[in-house]
């Protein structure tokens, strides 16, 4: 259905930063239809599965998926596919959802909010292309066995295995390509070209594929390397492009440029303009249930999901712009606060984000 969204909270503070970013859609008055279904933790204990079948029926008929978060303490024990967070990995999967844009960007009036200096991330405007449906996330073999043989022959051994096929190394280099066009034309592709296959294989798709887009610098930086600099200069970057495990782990470290986590939504799009829209962060379960979570990451997310689903740029505009304004009117929540500011809770934020659109 074409104006169809597929809500799903989720756990922890999903519930709760959720809620703000549909009372935001809900003050646009646009034309979306939004239904609500469980999924994670939440689902598991309703129905004995994460990503019960309606859940996942109603996202793929869903023209976009707005999520929450997934996973708690509690279930941390539970047989892998019984684990909250498969409910993410399978929208993911079963939904094609390859291409990951985390957008990280510093609001100037977040300068002091950052724990790196003013002057290192004043003016960040970077975006992370991270792959999400293949590499060592979704990689065959994996489980558990028995050694054959070497020094540890006899014990039992956990395996996982990283990959990745050559369509899917150059749809997302495609997609990372072009977003440099858009914007300072700089692409860094983030490998550990000197120890793995994979990144060898990744690099040389990468070099192919820059051909087809001369008016883009493509650079290459070993991941151990690209987490340095993220924190030492990472201006210097405009859009990095990078696997699916290398990709969650710099994107949280990016977070921090921005101050927070809270902070940092995501688009994880397919080939047809289908869209599943998140914060970065996760189910906070240590501050869940508290009405302190920032919402701002989930709200930003709800403003992408305008943008890529439903080729809305203008509401999108009105949401990023009501964001921006909040923060210049002062309004922290605890995560972003310092001396001088207001601090709200999570639905604070959200009225303050409502009164600022109306
Ligand atoms: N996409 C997802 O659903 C997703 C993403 C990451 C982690 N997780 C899951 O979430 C659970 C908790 O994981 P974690 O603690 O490693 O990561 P997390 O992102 O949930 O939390 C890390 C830290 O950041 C803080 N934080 C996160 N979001 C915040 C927000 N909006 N406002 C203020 N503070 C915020 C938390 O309080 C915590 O101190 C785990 O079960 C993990 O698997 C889910
Ligand atoms: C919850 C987990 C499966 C997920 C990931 O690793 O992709 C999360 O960390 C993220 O960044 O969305
Ligand atoms: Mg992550």
């Amino acid at each position: 259905m074409s104006n169809l969204v597929a809500v799903l909270p989720g756990d922890g503070i999903g519930e709760e930063i959720i809620e703000q970013a549909v009372r935001v859609l809900s003050a646009l008055k646009l034309d979306l239809q939004l239904e609500k279904a469980d999924v994670g933790g939440r689902a598991y204990d309703v129905y004995g599965h994460p990503l019960p079948e309606h859940t996942l029926a109603l996202a793929k008929k869903a023209k976009a998926v707005l999520f929450g978060a997934v996973g708690d303490w509690k279930y941390d024990t539970l047989p892998r596919e019984f684990r909250p967070e498969q409910a993410i990995l399978g929208l993911r999967k079963n939904l094609g959802l390859f291409a990951n844009l985390r957008p990280a960007i510093l609001y100037p009036q977040l300068a002091n909010a950052s724990t790196l200096k003013p002057e290192i991330v004043s003016g960040l405007d970077i975006l992370i292309v991270r792959e999400l449906t293949g590499d060592v996330y979704f990689g065959t073999p994996r489980g558990n066995r028995r050694v054959e043989e070497g020094p540890f022959k006899g014990e039992q051994e956990g395996f996982d295995t990283m990959r990745y096929a050559e369509t899917e190394v150059r749809r997302i280099a495609h997609i990372a390509f072009q977003a440099a066009q858009k914007r300072q034309k700089k692409l860094c592709s983030v490998d550990k070209a000197n120890v793995l296959e994979t990144s060898q294989f990744w690099r040389h798709i990468m070099l192919e594929v820059a051909q087809e887009y001369p008016d883009v610098t493509l650079t290459h930086m070993y991941i151990d390397n690209a987490a340095m600099q993220l924190v030492r200069a990472p201006k210097a970057f405009d859009v990095i492009v990078t696997g699916n495990l290398f990709g969650d782990i710099l994107s949280d470290e990016a977070s921090m440029l921005t101050g927070s986590i809270g902070m940092l939504p995501s688009a994880s799009l397919n080939a047809s303009q289908q869209g599943l829209y998140e914060p970065s962060h996760g189910s906070a379960p240590d501050i869940a249930g508290k009405n302190l979570a920032n919402p701002l990451a989930t709200i930003l997310s709800a403003a992408m999901m305008l943008r890529f689903s439903f080729q809305n740029e203008e509401a999108a505009l009105r949401i990023e712009k009501a964001v921006a304004q909040v923060l210049e009117q002062g309004y922290r929540t605890p995560d972003i606060y310092e001396e001088g500011t207001t601090k709200v809770s999570t639905s604070e934020m959200g009225d303050a984000v409502i009164a600022t659109l109306i």
